[in-house]
């Protein structure tokens, strides 16, 4: 058996690949398990790549900066659904469909409405995506690709309008308006006042794209898991969103704003990461399981967003706060870099997005959500994928580390009846 895996490692010829999965058998024998499934393949899928080493992600092959900088939401999720982007005539009726199904049936809008307000929107949103099946009884049909494509399109469409009617408590709060686009309408849910102004329409695009897919991540791998059973697209999303809330997860973003509000200037950073690291904790918005060098999108946001936001002479209103957060920001960079990078540690996606929803006017509590809008459509695109693969259950296994067989105890009838 070892000479045979020792044949296939010698006859693999790409050395990357070689080394990673030489890695993973010295895991298997090693450990008995793969602890976080690391660099555990489950699925093959064309949907996007990660060159973890390079800090390269691809859509469908598009490297994700261009997709940013000259693309529309619809274009990002007409590639992600269907492989590739669309003509002209295709866009727009993307783009009507995302519009024309963005309403969500009454009950369900009463029944946001009386959701807590204390409870996360993460939460608020995961259960709401669950009652969306009421209006698809056929749900467990999942075999028909056009259907899940249209399915898949609805579920994008409503999904602002769940968060629009959870902030505002109001469900008739976009009744008779219109909008241009996916994204306008998505940032008219969170902020009324901006949604009529290009340049923040355009920054809040660029943001869901950024977001929108990356690989076997663990809330795509929460779609995927779930949807193996043969469970519906609305089951196998609230489970994403679930996953996603986590503060290892998607769930930084809204942290990191809270720890660089904490640290409240420049001058406290070095105490501040000195302190947590001397606790042994994570610092939020730092470190990934793929990339061993600083994330593309992270790059992105700070390079080419960001600079738009707080530049000397910009026309965007900022208020002095914001600008201090962004400085704090700043220089927590530079001391990650300085400290961490031998440990290829960078900042990752949500160290940055933070700052732009806050300059969007949105509440750190729907951060979170805001990265669910980009990242359904990478969840979608895997549910719809997922369906046409030959399937079979996810199941993995486990190492048993629990007790040998035990036995109840029964005491002999008698015992018993004597002892009453
Ligand atoms: C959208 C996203 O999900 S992006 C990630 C968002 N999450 C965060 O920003 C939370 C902070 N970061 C983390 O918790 C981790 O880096 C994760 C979850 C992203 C990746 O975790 P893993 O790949 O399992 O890395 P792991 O936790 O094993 O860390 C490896 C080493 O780097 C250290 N490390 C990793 N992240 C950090 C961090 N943020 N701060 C300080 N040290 C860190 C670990 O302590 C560990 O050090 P050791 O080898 O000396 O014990
Ligand atoms: O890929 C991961 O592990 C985390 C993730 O979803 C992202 O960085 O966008």
């Amino acid at each position: 058996m070892i000479k045979k895996i020792r044949d296939c490692l010698s006859d693999i010829k790409d050395p990357d690949l070689k080394e990673h999965y030489s890695q993973l058998v010295f895991t298997l024998l090693e450990k008995g398990y793969f602890p976080g499934l690391a660099g555990v393949p489950v699925a093959k899928s064309g949907i996007s790549h990660i060159d973890g080493e390079k800090g390269i992600l691809t859509y469908r092959g598009y490297p994700v900066q261009e997709l940013a900088e000259h693309c529309s939401y619809e274009d990002v999720a007409f590639l992600l659904l269907n492989g590739d982007l669309p003509l002209r005539n295709e866009k727009n009726i993307l783009q009507k469909q995302f519009l024309v199904h963005r309403d969500v049936d009454r009950d369900i809008a009463k029944a946001v409405i009386a959701m807590p307000e204390e409870l996360h929107p993460m939460y608020m949103l995961s259960a709401s995506v669950l009652q969306l099946q009421a209006n698809d009884n056929l749900c467990f049909t999942v075999d028909n690709y056009n259907q899940n494509l249209f399915r898949a399109i609805r579920l994008v469409a409503k999904l602002p309008t769940i968060i629009g009617i959870s902030r505002t408590r109001d469900a008739e709060f976009a009744a008779d308006k219109e909008f241009d686009s996916y994204a306008q309408y998505c940032l008219y849910c969170f902020n009324q006042d901006l949604a009529d102004d290009e340049e923040w329409v355009d920054i809040f695009e660029k943001l869901l794209i950024l977001h929108a897919d990356h690989t076997m991540n663990n809330s795509t791998f929460s779609v995927r898991a779930v949807g193996s059973s043969k469970a519906s697209i609305y089951a196998s999303v609230a489970s994403a969103i679930n996953s996603l809330s986590g503060p290892l997860h998607g769930g930084a973003n809204e942290r990191v704003l809270k720890m660089l509000q904490e640290i409240g200037s420049p001058d406290k950073v070095e105490s501040y990461i000195g302190s947590v690291l001397a606790k042994g904790e994570k610092i939020m918005g730092i470190g990934h399981r793929v990339y061993k060098t600083y994330d593309p999108r992270a790059l992105f946001t700070k390079n080419k967003i960001l600079p738009r936001i707080f530049a000397e002479d910009n026309p965007l209103d900022i208020d002095d706060e914001l600008g201090d957060l962004y400085k704090t920001a700043q220089k927590m960079e530079r001391v990650v870099l300085d400290v961490l990078s031998g440990k290829k540690l960078y900042p990752n996606v949500d160290f940055w997005s933070g700052l732009v929803m806050k300059a969007l006017g949105i509440e750190p509590h729907y951060f979170t959500t805001v990265f669910v809008l980009g990242r359904i459509m990478g969840w979608s695109a895997h549910w719809v994928e997922h369906m046409e693969v030959k399937n079979r259950i996810f199941r993995p296994n486990q190492l048993y580390d629990g007790f040998n067989d035990r036995h109840i105890l029964v005491e002999p009838e008698e015992e018993i009846a004597s002892t009453d």
